[in-house]
């Protein structure tokens, strides 16, 4: 579903992406972490096209983001949840998430059918949908951003930090729906700082530190490895 090999990038002369080389298959959640700087979300902007690798090589879904635009990712059945939620702060809820379903091109059941659906899915936002979404909590916010993101029915999910700035009680709620949206099927790459949550739900883990790949398993064995926790706690 996703794979980078040997994948350098810079800013500028700057390097910062280094021999990177990272998979996830299909149905599998994986988790990316790392501290502030390591190099994240530049690997999220990096496999969307964003950022472009100078060297190494960048597949999604079987394309070669050398040659593929960021913009024909939602199409190809990829839901993005970028860092900060980035949603259309003037335009509603709904407005919000038809943008999210009209970039997939109305694949799969109507608009009205899966409104539904991520209600049922994200009930915070149900009695929201009219709301201007720059008048939301924090919390709302990453509902919608996520939503956005899955109302298309992508077959691939990337997520950036999306717990950032949530409370505990929300982060808890907001893995949880992760968590569910995986067991039916989805998979999922999710970049993290928050360890346990994170690979409290994936099925395997990397630690990226200084733009390397530190470490990388079975997220059980991330969880209880000494080595892994020294690397980015
Ligand atoms: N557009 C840019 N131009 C120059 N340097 C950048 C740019 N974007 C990021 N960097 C630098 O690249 C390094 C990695 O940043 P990145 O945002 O990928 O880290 P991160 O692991 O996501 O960190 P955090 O958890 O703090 O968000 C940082 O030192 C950052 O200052």
């Amino acid at each position: 579903m996703l794979e980078l090999s040997d994948v350098d990038t810079s800013y500028d002369a700057v390097p910062m992406l280094r021999g990177v080389a990272m998979n996830v298959r299909p149905g599998e959640l994986v988790c990316l972490l790392g501290p502030n700087g390591a190099g994240k979300t530049t690997t999220f902007m990096t496999v969307c096209g964003v950022v472009r690798a100078q060297r190494g090589k960048v597949a999604v879904l079987g394309r070669d983001m050398a040659t593929l635009g960021t913009e024909n990712l939602a199409a190809l059945g990829v839901g993005l949840v970028p860092e900060g939620r980035r949603l259309f702060p003037s335009l509603t809820v709904i407005e919000n998430l038809r943008l999210g379903y009209d970039a997939v091109s109305g694949r799969g059941p109507n608009f009205a059918a899966q409104l539904d659906k991520m209600s049922n899915l994200f009930p915070r936002i149900r009695e929201r949908l009219r709301q201007v979404a720059g008048t939301l909590s924090g919390g709302e916010q990453a509902m919608v951003a996520l939503a956005r993101a899955l109302i298309g029915e992508p077959r691939l999910v990337i997520m950036d930090e999306p717990s950032l700035g949530l409370s505990p009680k929300l982060i808890g709620e907001y893995f949880e729906i992760t968590r569910e949206i995986h067991r039916r099927g989805t998979t999922i790459l999710l970049i993290e700082q928050n360890a346990e949550m994170g690979l409290g739900i994936a099925d395997r883990g990397y630690v990226l530190v200084k733009g390397k790949v530190a470490q990388e398993g079975p997220a059980k064995e991330l969880l209880s490895s000494k080595a892994a926790r020294s690397l980015y706690l």
